[in-house]
């Protein structure tokens, strides 16, 4: 066994994140984690890694007891390798000086700046061919995926990795990112290593790992052959308040066509070409490959400019707000609670001019808590919570304000299957009041729940998809229509 927990506890004040873990993982083994936002995972995997010291309980790592003492520097030197669902590279550094930090020790003094660079090259090339990212780029410049890419690539670097961890590996990359990246993980398993993947996308978890622990409030309480189970059947261990219903639920039906002057009308391409339009009460997704434009044309939106807006015609709603889905550099304010940083729609900046009316305050976070499940409760600090509990109190500030137009750039990564479910409901809910929605996210299956979505390519609209027809197949054949004069493409 690579590793063995028995009966591991840990508590953060008073919040028992792990009630006694009961875990093994075998040499060349693929164990899927999954679990609820705030079930524990991440707080395992960091314990695991060496990040995180244990309160009790028993932790074997390699045959050894590592209960005590184990620190990031003894899992590193035992070949255990964590790539993070919190991106953690330095973003004003460029990916070589990324991958040289992680392996210092590693490599020759000298040279060491040229060697950190084609070590890193030649592991991206390996595991996500034509990934086109230079690694002289700073990795703050960097599109989300492609940093998530330098993330997985950096955790591989080292000769002897015994463990891979992955933390949510696929959130932001494209499909044929993501088939890559499990291509490999197999052709590390194959060689030896184990992989330790947590994620709340089943399909992948069930596909490619050889066994699933369910983890519920901080316990490992079901462990399962993946082959045995399907997804019906993972979410039900899932347990709470899971019930068959909590599987991803069908779109609910569209509203009858919708009708009245557009709320956005907005110019779109290099010679402005195309145009976006959105109606009151319509869902409007932004759809195709990853970073095609979509997330530039959220930030336009955002912050139109007088010239975009002095075109004829081109109209923006002052009333708008921004779900970002890179909490880390826009978004969260750290020091806050949850309840303040929900009730920060009347800061101008983060939701301009949708305001959550005062009176009205302390109740419409107390609802959006409640509804969304944010774990951890209205009082907390949000630093505090779970990854996915810190996205849900994002996408709770932008429906708690009164804002007319909801802006979301892909949000809902890290959110739990059943929130997500809750969430795309009240989509819907406030579709029917009469609020737009324009969305963009990197899981081209959620766009079947928008009443219509634009397929982008290199910065245009090349085609505009209605129910039924917003499909993930449809949404592919439709950029790749877009490329048949052999462009190259980097997905
Ligand atoms: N540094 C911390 N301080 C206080 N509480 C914490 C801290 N880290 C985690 N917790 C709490 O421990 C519990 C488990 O969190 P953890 O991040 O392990 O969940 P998770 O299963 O990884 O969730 P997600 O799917 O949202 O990433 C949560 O209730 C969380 O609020």
């Amino acid at each position: 066994m690579l590793i063995e927990a028995r009966g591991v506890t840990k508590s953060y004040g008073r919040t028992r994140a792990l009630a006694g873990v009961d875990l093994t993982l075998a040499r060349g083994e693929i164990l899927g984690l999954v679990g609820h936002n705030g079930a524990g995972k991440s707080t395992l995997v960091r314990a695991i890694a060496g990040l995180e010291g244990i309160d009790g309980g028993a932790l074997r790592v390699a045959g050894t007891d590592r209960s005590r003492g184990y620190t990031l520097a003894a899992a590193e030197a035992l070949g255990v390798r964590l790539a993070y669902q919190e991106l953690s590279l330095a973003p004003d550094l460029t990916v070589a000086e990324n991958a040289y930090l992680s392996y210092r020790g590693a490599l020759p003094r000298l040279t060491w700046q040229r060697t950190a660079g084609r070590r890193i090259a030649r592991a991206l090339d390996e595991i996500f061919p034509g990934h086109g990212i230079s690694v002289h780029a700073r990795v703050g410049e960097l599109p989300m995926p492609k940093r998530q890419m330098v993330e997985i690539a950096r955790a591989t670097l080292a000769d002897d990795v015994s463990l891979l961890i992955l933390d949510e590996p696929t959130e932001s990359l494209g499909p044929d990112a993501a088939a890559s990246m499990y291509a490999h993980v197999h052709r590390m398993t194959a060689a030896g290593a184990s992989v330790l993947l947590i994620s709340h996308r089943m399909g992948e978890v069930l596909a490619h790992c050889d066994r699933v622990a369910v983890l519920q409030d901080g316990r490992v309480t079901a462990v399962r052959p993946a082959r045995e189970v399907d997804e019906h059947t993972v979410l039900r261990l899932m347990g709470g308040e899971v019930h068959a219903a909590a599987e991803q639920r069908a779109p609910a039906p569209a509203a009858a066509a919708r009708a009245g002057e557009p709320v956005v009308r907005f110019p779109v391409g290099r010679r402005g070409a195309g145009t976006l339009e959105v109606l009151p009460g319509e869902i409007v997704g932004l759809a195709g490959l990853a970073g095609q434009g979509q997330q530039e044309l959220l930030e336009r939106l955002w912050r139109p400019g007088l010239r975009a807006l002095s075109r004829a015609g081109a109209s923006v709603p002052r009333s708008k707000a921004f779900v970002p889905g890179d909490r880390q550099t826009s978004g969260i304010l750290p020091l806050w609670t949850v309840a303040q940083n929900i009730a920060v729609g009347t800061m101008r900046r983060l939701a301009r001019a949708g305001v959550i009316p005062r009176a009205g305050e302390q109740d419409a976070v107390a609802t959006w808590v409640e509804r969304l499940a944010v774990k951890g409760g209205a009082a907390a600090p949000i630093l505090s919570l779970s990854g996915g509990n810190q996205q849900k109190v994002l996408v709770a500030r932008a429906f708690a304000s009164d804002a007319r137009l909801i802006l979301l750039d892909d949000p809902f990564r890290g959110v739990d299957v059943q929130t997500k479910n809750e969430i795309y409901a009240r989509m819907r809910a406030e579709a029917e009041r009469g609020r737009s929605i324009v969305w963009y996210s990197t899981e081209n299956s959620e766009m079947a729940h928008c009443d219509r979505a634009y397929v982008f390519r290199a910065g245009e609209i090349v085609a505009e998809l209605r129910r039924p027809d917003i499909t993930e197949e449809r949404i592919v054949a439709e950029s790749f229509a877009a490329i048949e004069d052999g462009e190259e493409v980097h997905v």
